[in-house]
């Protein structure tokens, strides 16, 4: 929905909090400075239960606790309405990984939240929240002797006791096995919905999009490099949701689509990532290479094209280095071989159903097929390149692998380790050499998991083998 009109839906309710213009830096292991949040301006309202959801790195738990006031924008501001009552606490935090304190019993873990009140109100509140959320009988038993579930639940009694005026929740649920999740979840709408409900308003960070959908008002998208609002979603149906409803479909639908979208962006816009790729030296001639090590490469070989690869190698120089995408080639392969059965270009959302999965799971590997130079996505379109045809019409798997080779190689984080890995020849490569090389040229990447995608993506294609015990790369025989 278009700014204007939500601001003129929502403009007869209270704002209790205003974020403006924020922006937060972090300094990256490189030493670098980097922006995670930008511009950020968003409004919560009075009684509203706000989602945020986004890419993983966007920036949302950033943003959380700068909300929250645990961490100080660099720029911008954050501003509470006045409370009203006056002595209501502003805001209360229900951390992912519970944070209870082991040596206090659960009847203190949760007196912690409310400092001022006297022993007498404390024990008043305590058994009221403690009924409310389903812990009646473990008042006195500690955070070790109870299930991850209950634990949560501890979690946020402490933080509901309190009866805060935003409370701010990190993906509360992202710790307990999928059932216990559910079920907390649904306790949680069943406490929102209740009629003396004392807390007004309610921020969640989560990464799974039936939770925005079962609880909020509203979903915020943050997109990545640096985070900055992308789109809002409203959800103006009644709890507890129906999945199966038509209306509900059409959120999800929509919430789907612009997520589809954040994806594709973040893998064909140039502009997120910085020039940084390192000299890339023209590749060696097979002659000279057997004569300075001992270890013959498998993709240098005489059947390679090698000047094709040369060159393409030299293109990417003046381009972005981009992330790789942590995700199964066999994936990648089945879905550029279903591409190449469809007669006409297919869309995203055609593509899933075809495959009978969620855009969730087919988006990554779109996104490394994309990277790889087999399909463009337009739009949401998704499109078999030359390549990519050649690729899917090629049965002889030897010369496949050998295109699958030359696909990864062309990426400048894979070749310029490959290089460095072929160079140091029988002695191998430390593995901590090769994540400096990461760092270096993918700033704004985790560069653990840009490591271990390397690795898969290098054994699938037999480019780099890793030796776990010693830490070093090699090539292989
Ligand atoms: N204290 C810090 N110092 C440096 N970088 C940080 C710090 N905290 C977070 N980051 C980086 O900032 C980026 C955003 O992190 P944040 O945890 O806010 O994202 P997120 O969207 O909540 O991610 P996720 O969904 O994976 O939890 C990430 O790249 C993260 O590595």
């Amino acid at each position: 929905m278009p700014k204007e009109l939500r601001i003129k839906s929502m403009s007869k309710k209270k704002i209790v909090l205003s974020v403006r213009s924020l922006c937060k830096d972090y300094r990256r292991p490189s030493g670098n400075m980097f922006t995670v949040l930008e511009g950020i301006n968003l409004d919560i309202y009075d009684g509203e239960f706000l989602a945020l959801v986004g890419l993983s790195g966007s920036g949302k738990s950033t943003l959380l606790r700068c909300m929250a006031g645990l961490l100080s924008p660099d720029r911008g501001t954050v501003s509470y309405a006045n409370p009203s009552p006056e002595n209501m606490q502003l805001s209360a935090f229900v951390f992912q990984n519970f944070a209870l304190f082991p040596w206090m019993t659960i009847r203190e873990n949760i007196a912690v939240s409310m400092p001022k009140l006297t022993k007498q109100e404390q024990h008043v509140r305590i058994d009221r929240i403690i009924q409310l959320v389903g812990l009646k009988g473990f008042e006195d038993a500690f955070p070790r002797e109870l299930s991850g579930g209950m634990r949560q639940r501890v979690s946020l009694a402490r933080a509901m006791v309190s009866d805060p005026m935003i409370m701010f929740m990190d993906e509360p649920f992202s710790a307990l096995d999928p059932l216990t999740s559910e079920s907390l979840r649904a306790e949680l709408v069943r406490l929102w919905a209740q009629p003396d409900r004392k807390i007004r308003s309610c921020v969640l960070v989560t990464h799974r999009f039936e939770e925005a959908l079962q609880l909020a008002d509203r979903i915020l998208i943050l997109s990545s490099n640096p985070g900055t609002i992308f789109r809002s979603i409203e959800i103006n149906l009644p709890r507890p949701r129906m999945p199966n409803s038509i209306e509900y479909k059409e959120i999800e639908e929509q919430l789907e689509k612009a997520f589809g979208q954040l994806h594709l962006d973040k893998v064909t816009d140039d502009t997120e990532y910085e020039t940084i790729a390192p000299e890339i030296q023209p590749i060696q001639k097979p002659t000279e290479i057997q004569n300075k090590n001992k270890t013959t490469s498998p993709i240098v070989d005489k059947n390679m094209e090698e000047s094709k690869l040369n060159k393409d190698i030299q293109h990417t120089k003046t381009k972005r280095v981009k992330p790789l995408i942590n995700t199964n080639l066999t994936l990648v392969e089945g879905l550029v071989s279903r591409l190449s059965t469809e007669v006409e270009t297919t869309d995203l959302y055609d593509l899933c159903e075809d495959m009978g999965q969620s855009v969730d799971q087919v988006l990554p590997a779109v996104a490394a097929a994309e990277t790889l130079g087999f399909i463009i996505t337009p739009g949401i379109r998704v499109v078999l390149t030359e390549e990519g045809r050649k690729f899917a019409s090629e049965h002889d798997a030897e010369a496949r692998g050998k295109m699958m080779r030359y696909a990864i190689l062309k990426l400048p984080v894979v070749y310029s380790i490959y290089e460095l890995v072929k160079n140091s020849g029988e002695e191998g490569l430390e593995a901590d050499i090769a994540i400096e090389q990461i760092v270096m040229m993918l700033p704004f990447e985790d560069h653990d998991v840009q490591f271990q995608t390397l690795l898969k993506w290098c054994r699938y294609a037999n480019l780099i083998v890793y030796d776990s015990d010693e830490e070093k790369l090699f090539i292989p025989d």
